[in-house]
């Protein structure tokens, strides 16, 4: 029986996967997160997928495992904003994020011993204008600390958002449909 892993710390990701049925487990990847100089935004974050993906499938007994790695980023005029490491970089993150479009990146990967499977989808998402307060309670929350871009749609910050292009459950990190379609390829190589 081939076993899944969702390499990921992330309760978004497990909650998400666990709405496509299928059983797995879950093992955090411990990789370094930095983007190289000259990586492109979506060169980074497919990257990350494949690195976490492999990372836990190194570490796998089972011949016949497959890891699912994802990764995402937030990007507004082509500069990457990760997680925030304080509140004055949350704050620099919110004022460039304010009354405008970013895009959310998210890479997920899907590794066994022979093959990878591999998407990354890109989602516009438009902000209202932010004032100083909306900026200060919601650092004041906790919610933005552990995001990719210092928030999250899905919580306190959904109140900031105008406009999503795109999927969804990819900004929140994992896209269902694309994640879905991966799985199905591996399942059809795998009762090969
Ligand atoms: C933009 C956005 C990001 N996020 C989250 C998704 C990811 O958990 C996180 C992006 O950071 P990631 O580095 O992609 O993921 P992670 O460190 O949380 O987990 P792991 O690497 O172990 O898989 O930001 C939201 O929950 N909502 C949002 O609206």
């Amino acid at each position: 029986m081939s076993a899944l892993i969702l390499a990921s710390a992330s309760p978004r990701r497990q909650e998400l996967l666990k709405l496509l049925g299928y059983p797995f487990i879950t093992q955090p990847a411990d990789i370094l997160e930095q983007k190289h100089p000259q990586e492109s935004p979506s060169d980074y974050v497919q990257r990350l997928a494949q690195e976490k993906a492999m990372a836990v499938l190194m570490q796998s007994a089972q011949p016949d495992t497959a890891v699912l790695g994802s990764d995402t980023v937030v990007v507004v005029a082509n500069e990457v904003l990760e997680k925030p490491v304080n509140f004055e970089h949350f704050q620099a993150m919110m004022q460039r994020l304010s009354g405008r479009s970013h895009q959310v990146y998210t890479a997920v990967c899907l590794a066994t011993a022979n093959q990878q499977w591999q998407c990354c989808v890109v989602t516009d998402v438009t902000f209202r204008e932010l004032s100083a307060e909306d900026i200060e309670t919601y650092w004041a929350s906790g919610e933005p600390k552990d995001k990719a871009g210092g928030y999250g749609i899905q919580g306190l910050a959904g109140k900031f958002v105008t406009r999503v292009n795109g999927s969804y459950f990819a900004v929140v990190g994992l896209p269902l449909y694309e994640t879905e379609h991966l799985l199905k390829q591996w399942l059809a190589t795998d009762s090969e």
